[in-house]
């Protein structure tokens, strides 16, 4: 008998398991991913096609909108074929070939928007129905990804990837694709802080130290959670790097630490990141979740060695993607003058963290034909004089 599981039981995967074997799973695997993995693409292809004209006539978003449609035809070519062993060996085969495909949507969407911008003027009602999409588009691809992984992880033919059993038979360890039924948050903090002090050691030749907390008393105790241990570490790494990017900019010499509060709720399990970098102010905190805002020349790549941990691109707005897509979320409390708390929340139960998945239907097409806003609040007065930040300390 297969168990049907991600974080959360729910009849969207199967886990090899018990007498039926890998081979059964599989089957029900492959019948299952190639009907959901062409309705997820459908979807989107259909939210792609009400974008502004302006965006869908951009060499990049025409270039994304063809993966997804080579894609789509390719999987639905198994749909009248029986799961034979030589099918599903195909299959998988396609899954990876399309999972390359799809490498470079992040960049290549947010070459679109750069198109857009450097081309038209972009009024608010655009931006908001952009804002709309790419939180959707970003999110379904999240899922569509997780469901290829899951399905090449666990019934692929690399060497040693093959997952016999739940119990880690396969490749010696205990994960069910690229899930962690033990997922160590304190090692992947670990890990995330390592990797964005080396860049920012690198960088300014110095960097903040890290006081790790567990409910506000310091400790390093593992603490096993159901997770996605590389969703998990991209969400880290990135709040590490805008951290040490805050602190380092502000002290040329002796930067404050920066401290990690993992935080026990029986809902929530929360991580709070809080930096003393001298913060931002409120009106600028939820430009950082803008694509619009967000979206700049990237640096070439001659250049993105000397600035690490330079720009936002769309780290913050994929990173609260990665939270909300098991039902928890991630928001930034900035103190302009003081630092900043990020903060990202986990689901404590595993079975409230299932798949947050965009719908397409009425509601969402009428966000893609916004009808004027009228404001039915008085506009605030804005400050011309402009505050920049203190000097270094
Ligand atoms: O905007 S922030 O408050 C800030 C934003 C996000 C985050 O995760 C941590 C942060 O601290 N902060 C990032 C940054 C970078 C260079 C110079 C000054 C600042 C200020």
């Amino acid at each position: 008998m297969c168990r049907h599981t991600v974080l959360a039981p729910r009849p969207w995967h199967v886990i090899a398991s018990g007498h039926e074997g890998l081979n059964a799973c599989e089957r029900k695997s492959y019948l299952f991913l190639r009907k959901e993995l062409p309705v997820r693409l459908a979807n989107i292809m259909k939210e792609i096609a009400l974008l502004p004209d302006n965006l869908l006539r951009m060499p990049s978003v025409g270039l994304v909108n063809q993966w997804y449609e080579r894609s789509f035809e390719e999987i639905i070519q198994f749909e009248k074929m029986d799961p034979e062993q030589s099918v599903l060996t195909q299959f998988c085969e396609r899954l990876v070939h399309i999972r390359n495909r799809h490498a470079d949507v992040v960049q290549t969407m947010a070459q679109g928007v750069l198109e857009l911008k450097e081309s038209h003027e972009v009024d608010p009602g655009v931006e908001n129905s952009i804002q709309y999409f790419l939180d959707r588009f970003y999110m379904s691809r999240i899922s569509i990804r997780m469901l290829m992984n899951q399905h090449t992880l666990l019934f692929g033919e690399q060497i040693g990837s093959k997952q016999e059993s739940v119990n880690g038979i396969g490749n010696g360890g205990r994960h069910i694709g690229s899930i962690d039924p033990a997922c160590d948050v304190a090692a992947v903090v670990q890990d995330a802080y390592e990797n964005a002090r080396f860049l920012c050691d690198r960088y300014y030749l110095a960097s903040p130290e890290l006081e790790l907390l567990q409910n506000g008393v310091p400790s390093d105790r593992p603490l096993p959670i159901v997770y996605v241990p590389s969703h998990l570490y991209h969400m880290l790494f990135e709040l590490f790097k805008n951290a040490m990017r805050a602190v380092m900019e502000l002290y040329e010499s002796n930067p404050p630490p920066v401290t990690l509060n993992i935080i026990q709720g029986r809902e929530d399990i929360s991580l709070k990141l809080s930096d003393r970098g001298g913060g931002i102010p409120r009106s600028v905190t939820d430009l950082l979740f803008k694509y619009m805002y967000s979206t700049a020349p990237q640096p070439s790549k001659s250049d993105s060695h000397n600035v690490p941990l330079a720009g936002y691109g769309y780290g913050l707005p994929i990173s609260r993607l990665y939270a909300r897509y098991f039902h928890g979320d991630l928001v930034l409390i900035s103190c302009e003058g003081y630092g900043t708390d990020a903060v990202i929340y986990l689901k404590a139960l595993t079975n409230e963290a299932n798949e947050l998945l965009p719908i397409f239907n009425r509601t969402s097409t009428k966000f893609y034909r916004p009808s004027p806003v009228l404001a039915d609040w008085s506009a605030p007065v804005h400050n011309t004089s402009g505050s920049g930040r203190k000097d270094k300390q």
